[in-house]
């Protein structure tokens, strides 16, 4: 059967969540992330190849002809409009399917009926930060600003804004550059990483002396609700920046036309949406498969341990009768070790770190340092060239595993639980060591 094949533009939680949920499954994912950040935050797996990179409208078109995902899954942040815009374009212009995951938008609801009442008179709603500028120019008092710096400069259209606009946004270099050069007092900026409970939003808006909170609607997780009831027990009113409509992207992306359509595009959970994906592109999740014993000649192969721990130690010695030509890079070896390798012609001591490179000519590779960033990179040198890997504290990133090794001259068991159960590997090795020391005749 076809194996499906997705394209996830992800950056936000919701996203990195489902493309974790398809680790065991038989889908090929293709994901795009903006920045380096944003890939450092995504387990890899196998069947995972991840693109950290701006695309444009054509640039997404000319991917999605290359890779022909059966689906495109837009995970960007709800307000990142112009990403979602372009990939609408792309998938109309390719006649391909579009399928939006997103963070369900903040309910403004409470078991208090007064609760709603009070908050639904005091709440103004603005189609974009245009809109919320020509409501604020109507009204006098201060503004507390709670939407982010990407537009902060629609808000310098407000009059006086120098006086009555205050913002909390995130502590970032050219974040504070833009805010300085548009002109903001430094005494009206608040440089702050969320989250942000409820009593802290109010001790902000009071000290602002805020009459407006203006804020997007960035969902549950996104501090929504405590701003929102920040708000309400000051009085405030809220300018409330509504989500770029939904249905009006849909209806870009050409794959709909009627309303009801909408939902069947728009998913606010994981679950519904592996349920469609499931249903409509036969994704499957797959139970943990048992690997296949594979027995090769290691004969003057070039191995690469990276590592001179406890686990290395082991590792090496285990292959020091198959005949390789071993190379161990590590700045540390253990001394037991050191000794018992001193003079061996097939073994090869580097002391120092990993580098990118290192695995080049490699036909085996083993990652065993103790720093998982660093195995992980190795992991992704070997992969991106072919050379089999093993991964000491990552299975996810194994190519192949190492495996338990009970030999009696040319009889060789190697024994793996899958990388179920190391510790019962243990066990049954040892067992199996003296079984074939007492009774085996050979
Ligand atoms: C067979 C053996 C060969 C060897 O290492 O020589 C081996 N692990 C052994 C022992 C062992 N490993 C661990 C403990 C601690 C106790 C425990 O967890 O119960 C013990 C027991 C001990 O050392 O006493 C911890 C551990 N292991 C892995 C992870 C990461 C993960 O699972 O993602 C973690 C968590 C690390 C952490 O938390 O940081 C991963 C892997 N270990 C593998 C091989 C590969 C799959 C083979 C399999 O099916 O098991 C695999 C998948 C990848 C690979 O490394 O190629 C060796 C027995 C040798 C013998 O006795 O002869
Ligand atoms: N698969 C297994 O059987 C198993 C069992 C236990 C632990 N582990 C995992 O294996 C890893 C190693 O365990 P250990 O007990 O040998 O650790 P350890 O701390 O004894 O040894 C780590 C070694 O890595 C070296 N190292 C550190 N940074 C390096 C770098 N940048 N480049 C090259 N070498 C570097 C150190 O010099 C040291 O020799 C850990 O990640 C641990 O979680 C695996």
């Amino acid at each position: 059967m076809k194996m499906p094949v997705f394209w996830i533009i992800a950056g936000t939680t919701e996203g990195r969540e489902l493309i974790d949920e398809l680790r065991r499954s038989n889908a090929k994912v293709y994901v795009s992330v903006a920045t380096d950040y944003g890939r450092e935050l995504i387990e890899p797996y196998q069947n995972l190849h991840i693109q950290a990179r701006r695309l444009d409208r054509e640039e997404m078109i000319a991917f999605i002809r290359e890779v022909q995902p059966d689906c495109v899954i837009d995970t960007t942040h709800p307000y990142a409009r112009i990403v979602t815009d372009n990939i609408c374009e792309a998938c109309r212009e390719t006649a391909t399917d579009y399928i939006r995951l997103q963070r369900e938008p903040g309910r403004l609801v409470s078991n208090n009926p007064s609760f709603n009442a009070n908050i639904l008179e005091n709440m103004i709603y603005a189609d974009n930060s245009e809109d919320a500028v020509r409501v604020l120019n109507d009204k006098t008092g201060n503004i507390f600003l709670s939407c982010g710096s990407k537009e902060i400069e629609t808000f310098t259209g407000i009059k006086d804004y120098q006086e009555r606009v205050f913002a909390r946004v995130l502590p970032m270099q050219d974040v504070m550059e833009k805010c300085e050069k548009l002109g903001f007092k430094k005494s009206n900026i608040s440089y702050m990483q969320g989250p942000f409970s409820k009593e802290l939003n109010i001790a902000m808006l009071k000290a602002s002396q805020a009459r407006f909170l203006v804020t997007k609607d960035s969902g549950e997780t996104g501090g929504f609700q405590e701003k929102i009831e920040a708000a309400r027990e000051l009085g405030i009113t809220v300018i409330l920046i509504r989500r770029p409509e939904q249905l009006e992207i849909l209806k870009r992306s050409g794959k709909i036309d009627e309303k009801e359509d909408a939902q069947q595009h728009t998913f606010y959970n994981k679950e519904q949406i592996l349920q469609k994906l499931a249903r409509d592109y036969s994704l499957e999740q797959r139970p943990n498969q048992p690997w296949f014993p594979l027995f090769v000649s290691l004969q003057n192969k070039k191995i690469v341990v990276f590592g001179g721990g406890k686990i290395a130690a082991r590792r090496i010695r285990t292959l020091l009768p198959f005949d390789a030509n071993i190379t161990v890079i590590t700045p540390e070896l253990v001394p037991e070790l050191k000794q018992e390798l001193a003079g061996n012609e097939k073994v090869t001591l580097l002391c120092r770190k990993y580098q990118e490179g290192d695995c080049n000519g490699a036909d085996l590779v083993l990652a065993v340092t103790n720093e998982t960033q660093v195995n992980r990179q190795i992991a992704e040198e070997c992969t991106r060239y072919g050379i089999p890997v093993s991964v000491a504290d990552r299975k996810e990133l194994c190519t192949f595993y190492f495996p338990a090794v009970v030999r009696k001259g040319n009889m060789v068991i190697g024994l793996t639980a899958s990388g179920e159960d190391h510790a019962k590997v243990k066990k049954t090795a040892e067992k199996l060591r003296l079984y074939m020391n007492e009774r085996m005749e050979l």
